[in-house]
């Protein structure tokens, strides 16, 4: 693989921002990565670990003679990291981002880019429930989707841009307008895990199941959303004030049909059941059928394309 860019500078250290140091390096993406994190601690584990080529203890520092600039930070911080590298960043150079939302990412970043600077925000659909600088691996985006989110006026050859260095590191990149991303997210990622932060509340709440037995007892089902819901609160706070709109929209749809749900139970209406969970069964089968589901074991497929 050839390099894409010369100098990367991440801001943030963390699942992302890490996964993506090994993926770059792994097939040569950059000449150069560069890194900066806010705690002292997360540096100081950087330089031990290797993490980067460069860490630098101020973000300005970082970002000098970067020619992409990737903000890896929580959403709700993103516009002051932008605040502060703004007047800083080279002429000519992309600033991209890994944020979880689009929209309010874009507003709070786009005011602080200086002319003759790109700003192409991307999101990768890839994650896990740890956090921090230890936490990254290079296979992490591979075969998932990058979604990128050119803003008015992007230049078509620093999307491109970004765009290969997204194929270099292993994914598939689509491109997507802000509000629409932020829907598609709200229903495919964000609320499942308000779901999940629910379900494991509950679990906790109940006093007549004890949390030994939780643990002892938990199926993969519950054992799923544990994992889901052991993900980073800082980031996902940030997410839920960040795309406050699309997720109350689904939420509220997702109340309509569990009270349906709940109804069909109290009623003993067996066909509502039925029929609902033959109808969701048949969105997972087109899900594995289109490869979408790299984790789903072999014989799922098989199963599904001999019906
Ligand atoms: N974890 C996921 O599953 C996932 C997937 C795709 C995108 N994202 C997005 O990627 C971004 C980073 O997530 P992550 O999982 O790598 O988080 P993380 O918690 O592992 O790392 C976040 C990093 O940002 C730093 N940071 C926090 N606040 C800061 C501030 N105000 N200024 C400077 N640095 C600050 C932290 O010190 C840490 O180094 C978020 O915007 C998140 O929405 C996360
Ligand atoms: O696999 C996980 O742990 C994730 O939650 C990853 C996940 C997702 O919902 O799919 C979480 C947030 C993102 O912005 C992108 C990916």
């Amino acid at each position: 693989m050839t390099q894409v860019y010369g100098r990367v500078a991440l801001i943030g250290l963390g699942l992302i921002a890490s996964s993506m140091c090994h993926a770059m390096r792994r097939a040569g993406l950059a000449g150069e990565i560069v890194g900066y994190a806010r705690s002292e601690e997360t540096r100081d584990i950087a330089r031990e670990i290797k993490l980067c080529d460069r860490v630098c203890d101020s973000a300005a520092e970082a970002v000098e003679g970067a020619d992409l600039v990737v903000l890896c930070v929580p959403v709700g911080a993103m516009g002051a990291v932008a605040a502060e590298i703004g007047p800083v960043l080279k002429p000519g150079a992309t600033v991209s981002d890994v944020g979880s939302v689009k929209r309010t990412v874009i507003d709070a970043v786009a005011p602080h880019i200086p002319a003759g600077v790109h700003f192409i925000p991307a999101h990768p659909l890839a994650g896990t429930e740890h956090s921090g600088p230890r936490s990254g691996f290079a296979e992490l985006f591979d075969n998932r989707f990058c979604i990128i989110v050119p803003v008015e006026g992007s230049d078509r050859a620093a999307v491109d841009r970004v765009a290969d260095l997204w194929r270099g590191i292993g994914s598939n990149v689509d491109e997507m307008d802000p509000d629409h991303h932020d829907l598609v997210l709200a229903v495919t990622s964000h609320t499942p895990h308000l779901i999940a932060y629910t379900m494991v509340g509950v679990a906790d709440d109940l006093s007549r199941v004890t949390d030994s037995e939780v643990i002892k007892y938990s199926a993969a089902g519950f054992r799923d959303f544990t994992r889901i819901a052991a993900s980073d609160p800082t980031m996902w706070r940030d997410v839920f004030l960040n795309n406050k709109e699309a997720t109350l929209e689904i939420l509220g749809r997702f109340t309509e049909e569990l009270f349906a749900l709940q109804r069909a139970i109290r009623q003993g209406d067996g066909d509502h059941l039925f029929d609902y969970f033959t109808h969701t069964r048949a969105i997972r089968r087109s899900i594995i059928e289109a490869g979408q589901d790299t984790d789903a074991p072999d014989f799922g497929r098989s199963a599904v394309k001999s019906k």
